[in-house]
């Protein structure tokens, strides 16, 4: 539903994104995860038809970016992460504004604006001015206009930035909902816990370049030789540091004495981290808990920018 190949966006003399190649598939909800700069808005802009390629390009729907911008544009609810909103303008009228953009019929216009108010959770504010909607309000708003042409595929970019916790849950609801439906979703993030529960699929960009790509439990899986250990221990901690510390496969270590906590990272297997415990208990090292922490997206992204993944 959505391809880059080799992709790449100079701006003047600087790279933006050197060389990206993506597909993502019908119904998919990709997560783009990168930290500020990386090239996600780049990339999305061009997607949305916004940006000139430098090299390569790409298609929505099957249309090619640079050949058939309208029947792209057709294709795809774009949501950028700054947007606008027009004075003097009520929330139905804005929503009437898009769709006449996209060509809906009179006929429909009003049933279109009903529909997605309801979706959006928005009917008791149609005609409020949108200057006078709170920041989560305007943000539903926002993905509101994007639904309004029935869009096969929806583009987001940063979709529930700024918002409130209760807020993001909703956007986050919202998005499973929008995805049931049958809407192929790209959404971009650096908050990647965000997307953790909700994505199918995730690629994760930094300065430009898309370091890992593919299925949320592929990628879990290929960083499960990368384990997390909390131990709590009851006392003896120093030896315990030192133990944990001169492990060959272990990466990192972190001790939170108001807790009596390590947390240590072992590039190991289980009987690596079965043969640990043994080693602190054989040394005396009493141990009040001994855990094994999930990945949570966080650690996936710590762990392949700094190289231990690939
Ligand atoms: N119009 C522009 N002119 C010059 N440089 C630009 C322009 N737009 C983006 N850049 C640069 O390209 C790089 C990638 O920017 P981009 O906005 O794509 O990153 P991003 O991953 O979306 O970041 P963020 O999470 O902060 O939105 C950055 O270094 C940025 O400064």
């Amino acid at each position: 539903m959505i391809e880059l190949i080799d992709f790449g966006k100079d701006y003047g003399a600087f790279t933006a994104v050197e060389c990206l190649n993506l597909k993502i598939e019908a119904g998919e909800m990709f997560g783009f995860i990168g930290p500020n700069g990386a090239g996600k808005s780049t990339s999305i802009r061009y997607l949305a038809t916004l940006l000139k390629a430098t090299r390569g390009g790409g298609t929505v729907n099957g249309y090619s970016v640079a050949k058939d911008p309208m029947n792209v544009r057709h294709s795809v609810g774009y949501m950028p992460d700054n947007f606008g909103v027009y004075d003097g303008m009520k929330v139905w009228e804005f929503l009437d504004f898009f769709a006449v953009a996209y060509g809906i019929p009179r006929s429909r216009r009003k049933a279109v604006i009903t529909d997605v108010l309801e979706l959006l959770d928005l009917t008791y504010k149609r005609n409020d001015f949108v200057n006078g909607l709170s920041r989560g309000m305007k943000q539903r708003l926002c993905l509101a206009k994007t639904l309004v042409h029935d869009p096969p595929v929806l583009i987001l970019d940063e979709p529930a930035s700024g918002l409130d916790p209760r807020a993001r849950l909703e956007v986050k609801a919202l998005l499973k909902e929008l995805r049931k439906m049958g809407k192929t979703i790209l959404i971009s993030s650096h908050i990647l816990t965000e997307l953790a529960d909700c994505c199918t699929s995730v690629g994760i960009i930094e300065r430009g370049q898309l370091l890992m790509h593919g299925p949320i439990d592929e990628v879990y899986r290929r960083i499960r030789k990368n384990r997390i250990l909390q131990i709590k221990l009851v006392d003896n901690f120093d030896v315990g540091l030192s133990i944990i510390r001169s492990e060959p496969s272990c990466i990192d270590v972190d001790f939170e004495a108001s807790r009596n906590l390590i947390t240590c990272e072992l590039q190991t297997d289980d009987d690596g981290v079965a043969s640990l415990l043994e080693k602190l208990l054989a040394n005396r090292v009493r141990v009040r808990s001994y855990a094994e922490k999930d990945p949570t997206l966080e650690d996936v992204f710590m762990m392949v920018t700094k190289g231990l993944v690939t």
